[in-house]
């Protein structure tokens, strides 16, 4: 879609402090293969924020950074954070404040590298709170195509169903760019696990790359299978097909181990979970480390997969309902103090400091504030 300015470069308003948010994401079925042009579903973790403030600099100096343990510069960032330097320049540009400096600060519930979407979270937020910090309205297609080109500059060639997802509402249906919302009926939860492996997204569709240049008919055969179960997992959500659903993660699991993208860890994780009763599990998102997705049936069956991957060590595991708004995880969440969201590799003493209590939480233009939707996170021993 084409990205439109919004408004003509202006000296006047003077841009405010802006905030604003996405969350994050697990793909259900379909990671890789995306990229290739084939069907993919993914569940926006709604309860699960990234957060961004920004505060226009007025004296003239060059805006910061703060970001996962980075605080500095913007221009002088790390290379990692070159999606988030993209993001800033797009969202300047659609803003109408192309010079406009600020100082960028990013807070987040889940952890980067494990699948969950971070990158493409973070460069949306970011862009969200600069829109805000603007006074601008940006629709959702501005903000996915400016979280797009973000993530081009993250990953290289981004199928572009992780900026879909990490600020849409509902499960989606997504091939070749067009997505369509999925209105799921089985009263199931997913439990998503972290490994504490950190895996570059980048590198693991590098690794499938090469690996589909050097073996073109084995990999194709894999990647036409992956997108197969894709498209008949979307069925399967819309039809209540709570048993085929789990047959195709455990059956896509195996084709992404073929792809060489799993980790060991990760491995032993899905096995786990179908031994404490998950209808299915695989991993999630890039691979490489990062997380796995295990489907239970109950909350009850969930809370066991939990448990059991507590004991095996895994550092954090958060329980999702699949359907929308389920009333079982409202009332866990209000009566188990050991829930609720932790923020990763932003500790709170280098947080968004003079901005955290005055931006956090507003429903603005182009952002949500987040909803109902709640996620059970526990965090074993680490
Ligand atoms: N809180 C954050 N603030 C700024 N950038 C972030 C944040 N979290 C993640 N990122 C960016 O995203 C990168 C990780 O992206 P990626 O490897 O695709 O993992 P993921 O699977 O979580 O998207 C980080 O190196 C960093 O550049
Ligand atoms: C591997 C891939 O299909 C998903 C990557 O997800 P994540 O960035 O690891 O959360 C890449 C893509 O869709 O562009």
């Amino acid at each position: 879609m084409a990205l439109q300015q919004h408004q003509q470069h202006r000296a006047a308003p003077e841009p405010h402090r802006g905030y604003g948010e996405t969350w994050a994401k697990t793909i259900l079925m379909g990671e890789h293969s995306v990229v290739y042009g084939y069907p993919a579903i993914a569940v926006p973790i709604m309860s699960l924020r990234m957060r961004a403030w920004a505060v226009p600099v007025r004296n003239g100096r060059p805006g910061t950074l703060r970001a996962l343990g980075y605080y500095g510069p913007l221009a002088g960032a790390p290379d990692q954070f070159g999606g988030v330097l993209k993001a800033v320049e797009v969202a300047r540009e659609f803003a109408g404040y192309p010079d406009q400096e600020f100082d960028i600060v990013t807070r987040s519930d889940f952890p980067a590298g494990r699948g969950l979407g971070s990158s493409a979270a973070a460069s949306g937020a970011v862009i969200r709170a600069i829109v805000d910090a603007a006074g601008v309205q940006a629709g959702h297609d501005d903000i996915v195509a400016m979280t797009n080109s973000a993530e081009v500059v993250t990953h290289g060639h981004p199928s572009g169903l992780d900026a879909v997802t990490i600020c849409g509402d509902d499960p989606v249906r997504f091939v070749n760019g067009t997505m369509t919302s999925i209105d799921v009926r089985m009263p199931a939860y997913l439990v998503i696990a972290d490994s504490g492996i950190a895996g570059s997204t980048k590198e693991a569709v590098d690794a499938v790359r090469r690996e589909y240049e050097r073996d073109y008919d084995r990999v194709h055969d894999i990647l036409e299978r992956l997108g197969d179960l894709a498209a008949h997992s979307a069925d399967d959500l819309r039809d209540g097909g709570l048993n085929s659903l789990g047959r195709r993660m455990n059956r896509a699991h195996a084709l992404l181990s073929e792809l060489h993208i799993s980790h060991p860890k990760a491995d032993a994780m899905v096995e786990q979970a179908r031994r404490s009763g998950a209808v299915g599990a695989k991993m999630t998102g890039g691979g490489l480390g990062g997380c796995i997705i295990a489907l239970a049936a109950d909350l009850s069956s969930a809370r066991t997969i939990r448990h059991d991957l507590l004991a095996l060590g895994v550092p954090a595991v958060w329980i999702h309902p699949l359907n929308q708004l389920d009333v079982e995880v409202d009332r866990e969440l209000s009566n188990n103090p050991s829930v609720g969201n932790t923020r990763f590799n932003t500790p709170d003493s280098e947080g968004a400091g003079d901005v955290r209590n005055t931006a956090d939480d507003r429903d603005i233009s182009g952002a949500r504030t987040s909803d109902a939707r709640n996620t059970v996170e526990e965090r074993g021993a680490l």
